[in-house]
C-alpha cells in the first residue's frame, strides 16, 4: 500500500489566494488595509527565514506588513513598550512575536501583553481559554492549518479516533481542542504515556508534534490512517550535510498510512497561510463583519 501525500504547499497557496481575495473585498468595503506587525528579537537563523517569508507573503496578500527587528539583548521592558504601541495602533490588526525569545525575556509575559483581539498567534491566555470553552477565539496557526488539511481530506471528522502526540501549548493542546470541537474522540499522548506505540495504532488521525526526528515508525500507524506530521527537525546526513525530517519516519509511514503530510511541504507552509487568514479574521472582527468564510475553525 502506498499512502497519498498531502500537498500542504499547494493547499497553502490556495488559502493565501482566498485571503488575498478577502483582503481586496475588505479594502473596497472598509476603505483601509488590514495590517500585520511581526516582532523578531535576536538573530535566530530559522526565525529570520520565517519572518522574512511572513513579510513577503503578507505583502503578496495585499496587506500592510510592519516588521520590527530588535537586537538579542533588548531589555524586556522595551519589548513590552513596543507591543503596547502596536496594541494602540489602528493600522495594526494582527501582532505576532516570533518565538523562541531570548532567555532573558519572559515569553509568557510578552505573549499576554499582546491585545487578545490582535493576537493572530492565538497564544494569549484569553484565546486559549476561549478555544477550550468552545467560544470564538483566535486559533494558533499550525493547528488551524492541520485541521484544514484534515477537513479537506475527510469532510466530517465526527467520531474519528484522533491521537495527538505532544502536549505543547503551541501545537499539541490547541490541536486536541480543535479535534474535540470537530467531534473526534481525542487522546493526547506524550513522553510518559504507557505503550505509546499501541495508543498511536488506535488512531484514525495521528498528529505528531513532539520535536523528535522520525520517532513515529510504520509499526505505530494503523493501516489507512491519516498522519499529520508537525515536526520540523534538521538532522545531519552521513555525508555531513543537513536535511529536514519530521517526527514521522516518512518512508515507513507511506507503506502503512492512507495519507501523510511530508516534511518539508506539508504542515509548515500552512502555518504562514493561516497567520494571514487570522489577520484578515481579526480585521473583520475589528469592524463587526462576520468571519471570512472557510478561513477559521
Ligand atoms: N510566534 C510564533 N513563533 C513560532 C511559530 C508560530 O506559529 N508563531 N511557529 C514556528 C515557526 N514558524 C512560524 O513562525 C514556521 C515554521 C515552519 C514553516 C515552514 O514553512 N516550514 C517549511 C520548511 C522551512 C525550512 O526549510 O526550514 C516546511 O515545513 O515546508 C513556516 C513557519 C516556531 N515559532
Ligand atoms: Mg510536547
Amino acid at each position: 500500500m502506498t499512502a497519498d501525500v498531502i500537498d500542504g504547499k499547494a493547499f497553502a497557496a490556495g488559502i493565501r489566494a482566498r485571503v488575498a481575495e478577502g483582503v481586496a473585498a475588505f479594502k473596497a468595503s472598509q476603505g483601509f488595509t488590514p495590517g500585520l506587525a511581526v516582532v523578531l528579537v535576536g538573530e535566530d537563523p530559522a526565525s529570520q527565514v520565517y519572518v522574512r517569508n511572513k513579510h513577503r507573503q503578507t505583502l503578496e496578500a495585499g496587506m500592510e506588513s510592519f516588521e520590527h527587528r530588535l537586537p538579542a539583548d533588548t531589555p524586556q521592558a522595551d519589548i513590552l513598550a513596543l507591543v503596547e504601541k502596536l496594541n494602540a495602533d489602528p493600522a495594526v490588526n494582527g501582532i505576532l512575536v516570533q518565538l523562541p525569545l531570548p532567555d532573558h525575556v519572559d515569553a509568557d509575559l510578552v505573549i499576554n501583553s499582546v491585545s487578545a483581539d490582535k493576537d493572530v498567534d492565538g497564544f494569549h491566555i484569553s484565546n486559549v481559554g476561549r478555544l477550550g470553552a468552545g467560544l470564538k477565539a483566535m486559533v494558533p496557526c499550525t493547528p488551524l492549518g492541520s485541521l484544514m488539511l484534515l477537513r479537506d481530506r475527510h469532510g466530517s471528522l465526527s467520531g474519528m479516533n484522533a491521537v495527538v502526540l505532544g502536549r505543547s501549548n503551541i501545537v499539541g493542546k490547541p490541536m486536541a481542542q480543535l479535534l474535540l470541537k470537530d467531534s473526534c474522540t481525542v487522546t493526547i499522548a506524550h513522553s510518559r504515556t504507557k505503550d505509546i506505540e499501541a495508543v498511536c495504532r488506535g488512531a484514525d488521525i495521528l498528529v505528531a508534534a513532539v520535536g523528535r526526528p522520525e520517532m513515529v515508525r510504520g509499526s505505530w500507524i494503523r493501516p489507512g490512517a491519516t498522519v499529520i506530521d508537525v515536526g520540523i527537525n534538521r538532522i545531519e546526513t552521513p555525508e555531513g550535510k543537513t536535511r529536514l525530517v519530521g517526527d514521522v519516519h516518512f518512508a515507513e509511514a507511506m507503506e502503512v498510512a492512507g495519507a501523510v503530510t511530508p516534511v518539508p511541504g506539508g504542515v509548515g507552509p500552512m502555518t504562514i497561510a493561516c497567520l494571514l487568514a487570522n489577520t484578515l479574521t481579526s480585521a473583520h472582527r475589528s469592524v463587526g463583519l462576520p468571519d471570512p468564510e472557510g478561513l477559521t475553525a
